[in-house]
């Protein structure tokens, strides 16, 4: 069955139990799928028979196939390519989250909260292979929480970026602080990714619980009641913050200072915490405080979003590069 050709359309993708729900292109001479986001273009390897859907119309495609993975810049892409063009004008942004990696807390299974503990080696690996894992997504902003766990994991994850930028931290503490950090290359400003750190990213305060060991928490006050101040929502444990303590400045900072940076069509990294992105996602995926509650987040698994005129479409966590397939995805 051959391939049919369709250009520069939107819509879902159905393969290998997969769905990718974005803008691609078909080349039929070439059997590849492009999906086409703001600025880069991931050519989508090695997409055996499946079905793809858009504008209404289903069509079939026969093992289509392609050996690379690849990303284009924005900068090394023709100029005549009206989708990309387009999907520019739209202003649609990538927004990455990403938890940090194993800390030498979580490895002892201590409630950790503000408490600033670093990562493990394990940590550092998984943000190292976080990195890998969207080296191919342009990325003009990160923010981070003030904990150092949050920050080496955004740095350990740009070490694998494909563009070599150099990520910054914004010392925006205090006039002298701002003044003493400035660059004064316009040149070198322009390989550079400016790293805003906010306390308001911060894992949630877990109060009186802060070093304690989770399962002789657990096995003192009993099993639900650990629970309940780990995942309810509104239920904070002893002095602490609940998660919706949590989101009210989590949210806020996330609406008043990374929101504008997508809208504009920036590319923002988030790199923080379980309870933190938990808050944040429950604002991007509109959950309630019922359906937050089995949000689990992995420590560095990084989760893409496209904002894309106001709204947030989840697109799961991006494959490595070497990985076939899709660089978005959410299982079916
Ligand atoms: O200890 C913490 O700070 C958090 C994240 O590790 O724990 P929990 O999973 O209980 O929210």
């Amino acid at each position: 069955m051959a391939a049919t050709a369709f250009q520069h359309a939107t819509g879902t993708l159905l393969s290998h139990g997969y769905f990718i729900n974005y803008g691609f292109q078909l080349e039929n001479g070439k059997q590849s799928l492009r999906l086409i986001s703001n600025g880069f273009r991931v050519n989508i390897g090695i997409l055996r028979t499946g079905s793809y859907r858009s504008s209404g119309r289903k069509c079939i495609v026969a093992q289509a196939s392609s050996s690379q993975f690849s990303v284009l810049n924005q900068a090394s892409s023709p100029s005549n390519d009206t989708t990309i063009d387009s999907s520019k004008k739209s202003k649609e942004a990538a927004l990455i989250l990403i938890r940090h990696g194993e800390s030498l807390w979580n490895e002892k299974n201590l409630f950790t909260g503000c408490v600033d503990v670093p990562l493990t080696t394990k940590g550092v690996e998984e943000a190292i292979e976080a990195g890998k894992r969207i080296s191919n997504i342009p990325i003009d902003v990160i923010h981070t929480s003030a904990l150092i766990r949050a920050q080496m994991t955004a740095m350990l994850a740009m070490t694998q970026h494909r563009r070599k930028k150099v990520p910054i931290i914004m010392h925006n503490e205090s006039e002298q602080a701002k003044s003493w950090s400035q660059i004064f290359s316009e040149e070198t400003n322009k390989q550079c990714i400016p790293v805003v750190t906010a306390w308001q990213l911060n894992e949630r305060m877990y109060g009186e619980l802060q070093g304690l060991n989770k399962q002789e928490t657990a096995d003192r006050y009993g099993k639900e009641q650990v629970h309940e101040w780990r995942r309810s929502y509104d239920i904070p444990p002893p002095n602490g913050e609940s998660l919706e303590m949590c989101a009210q400045r989590a949210v806020a900072y996330f609406k008043e200072h990374i929101e504008p940076q997508l809208l504009s069509g920036k590319n923002v990294m988030i790199a923080a915490h379980g309870n933190s992105l938990r808050s944040i996602i429950m604002y991007l995926d509109k959950l309630t405080s019922e359906e937050v509650i089995s949000l689990e987040l992995s420590t560095g698994i990084p989760m893409l979003y496209i904002s894309q005129e106001g709204k947030f479409i989840r697109r799961g966590s991006p494959a490595g590069p070497s990985e076939a397939g899709v660089y978005a995805y959410t299982k079916v």
